[in-house]
């Protein structure tokens, strides 16, 4: 009896109206048939973890964008693995682990084959840059061209440039001690941290002087947290940087100051430098002048002569791919230094004792607080050098889990093989806070890295700050000679004080952006310069 009327309601609707609803219903079948697909026949059904992430990856999305800072997807993976063991489905097409012993076959360098996975290496914007760069094969051939560029060699060679712009830091800290004024310390690190970025890698033409305009080093500050901010989202969207950077200023401000902040980064800041500092213009520079340069100084006149030099196709060495080379290294340089330092600085301050040994440490080899130093000693100081990678663990900076593939072959964990190009993750940050591999893992222990210590080869092997493998930090040498002259120099010329931090509120890891980010009321780690040794 009611089908009649059913059916005569449904021929009196508009053609507009039917079609949509044709268009849901089929929507909505689509959707359905999927996830029993994805929860039935899919290579990785038999896989354990929750169903509803198995079947859609909205959820994933949802908790990213909808559940704000403190239980994004990186949470709920914590959680996933405390229910269903250590290697979990996390989304329909995704497997993450949580064993350190995995690490090695997971991120293994030599003969192995590793992708990456397209919606993690595009979050920063830069699919060409090595970063960002999928394609195992493509990904070795640019990052070959400019490994030499940031080898061992070569940061020795520069080290005086790293050691000038610590210099520039110190004049910093000693301005601050005649104001009494405290800082954000984050600040001036990330300056520093950038500053040396673009003095070792673009040249001086490069330079932004972060250091010696506070004003321009508080907006980038900003900007770089608005990024990190936007992480989540991008991550969802990899569109949405390209998108609004297109887009007028004044409405993008209007949607999102933090966006205006992002776009700046591309955008603004590039014109309001001055055209000499934007990459592309570098980058553009460089192909103009590189026939003129002659012997050595051709290869490393900054890194885009590098590229130039190399046996890379024309292609790659075009002005766009070069300047997301430049960018995407810029971005994974700076803040990753501003952080770790933050924590050695901040745990340092809050342990006297650790403190105390290594100001008596750098007394023996910097006599005069005001004498130079080199690298090679430096990294010869068993505290130092333990002080550093204690807050390199502690820091647990890459908060966001690591997707590769292994398109030729099945990676097999226990009794589990997972098929070839399946996306494989772990993630650094639970990593180095692992109470089996790291007791105490919330514990500032530099004791764990002094040689002397019985488990210091097990402590080295589970060291994963600067990942390993094919994609581990290309940027690895310059990170360590810039953190020893900055920590030495900071610890051995000043002394500091802690003001007002609050370690649930300002240090601790609260939201997810890539890095790991404290709570959004932070006040930031502020310190106060209280005296300066002059010997
Ligand atoms: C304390 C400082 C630093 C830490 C802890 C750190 C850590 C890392 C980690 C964990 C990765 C792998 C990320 C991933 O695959 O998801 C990485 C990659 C990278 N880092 Fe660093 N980094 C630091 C400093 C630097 C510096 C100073 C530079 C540049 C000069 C740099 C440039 C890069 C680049 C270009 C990559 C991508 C490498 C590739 O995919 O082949 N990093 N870094």
């Amino acid at each position: 009896m009611g089908a009649i009327p059913l059916q005569w309601a449904w021929a009196s609707l508009p053609s507009a109206a039917v079609s949509s609803i044709t268009l849901f219903i089929l929507l909505v079948s689509y959707g359905f048939l999927l996830a029993v697909y994805r929860l039935t026949i899919h290579p990785l059904a038999r896989f354990p973890g929750p169903k509803l992430s198995a079947a859609t990856g909205w959820y994933e999305c949802y908790l990213d964008i909808f559940r704000g800072p403190g239980k994004t997807f990186a949470f709920e993976i914590e959680r996933m693995h405390e229910r269903y063991g250590p290697i979990v489905r996390i989304n329909p097409h995704e497997i993450h682990v949580s064993d350190p012993d995995f690490f090695d076959t997971l991120y293994a360098g030599g003969s192995a084959v590793r992708g990456k996975y397209a919606p993690a290496a595009h979050v920063q914007g830069t699919p060409e840059g090595i970063f960002g760069t999928v394609d195992h094969n493509a990904h070795r051939r640019r990052r070959q061209a400019i490994s030499s560029y940031f080898s061992k060699q070569s940061v020795l060679q520069d080290q005086k440039i790293v050691d000038d712009k610590i210099e520039l830091l110190c004049d910093f800290f000693r301005q601050k001690l005649k104001e009494g004024k405290e800082v954000n310390i984050r600040v001036p690190l990330l300056a520093v941290g950038t500053d040396v970025f673009c003095a070792h890698t673009l040249g001086e033409r490069g330079s932004m002087d972060l250091l010696r305009d506070w004003d321009r080093a508080v907006e980038w500050r900003q900007s770089i947290i608005a990024l990190l901010h936007w992480t989540p989202v991008v991550r969802q969207f990899p569109w949405v940087i390209p998108f609004a950077i297109d887009l007028p200023v004044g409405l993008i401000n209007v949607a999102s100051k933090e966006m205006g902040l992002v776009v700046s980064i591309f955008r603004v800041q590039a014109r309001s430098l001055s055209f000499h500092n934007s990459l592309r213009v570098q980058a553009a520079a460089a192909i103009a002048e590189h026939d003129q340069l002659q012997g050595e100084h051709k290869a490393r006149a900054n890194v885009f002569h590098t590229i130039l030099s190399s046996n890379l196709t024309t292609q790659d060495k075009d002005v766009k791919r070069m300047a997301q080379e430049g960018f995407g290294i810029l971005s994974a340089s700076g803040d990753t230094i501003a952080r770790s330092m933050t924590m050695a600085m901040y745990y340092l301050h809050a342990d006297p004792h650790s403190l105390e040994r290594l100001k008596d440490e750098l007394k023996i080899v910097l006599p005069d607080p005001q004498g130079q130093i080199d690298l090679a000693t430096l990294e010869r100081l068993p505290w130092l050098t333990a002080v550093l990678k204690e807050s390199l663990r502690i820091a647990a900076l890459i908060t966001t889990r690591a997707p590769l593939t292994a398109p030729t072959e099945w990676l097999r964990y226990g009794d589990w093989a997972i098929p070839p190009n399946t996306p494989i993750s772990m993630t650094l940050s639970s990593l180095m806070m692992n109470p089996e591999t790291f007791p105490s893992p919330d514990a500032f222990q530099p004791e764990r890295w002094l040689e002397s210590n019985p488990d210091y080869k097990k402590n080295m092997s589970y060291f994963v700050a600067f990942h390993k493998g094919h994609r581990n930090c290309i940027g690895i040498n310059l990170a360590w000679c810039q953190m020893y002259f900055a920590l030495a120099k900071m610890i051995r010329r000043f002394d500091f004080e802690l003001y007002g931090v609050v370690k649930e509120r300002d240090i601790d890891y609260h939201r997810d952006c890539f890095l790991g980010e404290p709570r959004d009321d932070t006040m930031g780690v502020r310190m106060r310069v209280i005296s300066e040794d002059r010997g």
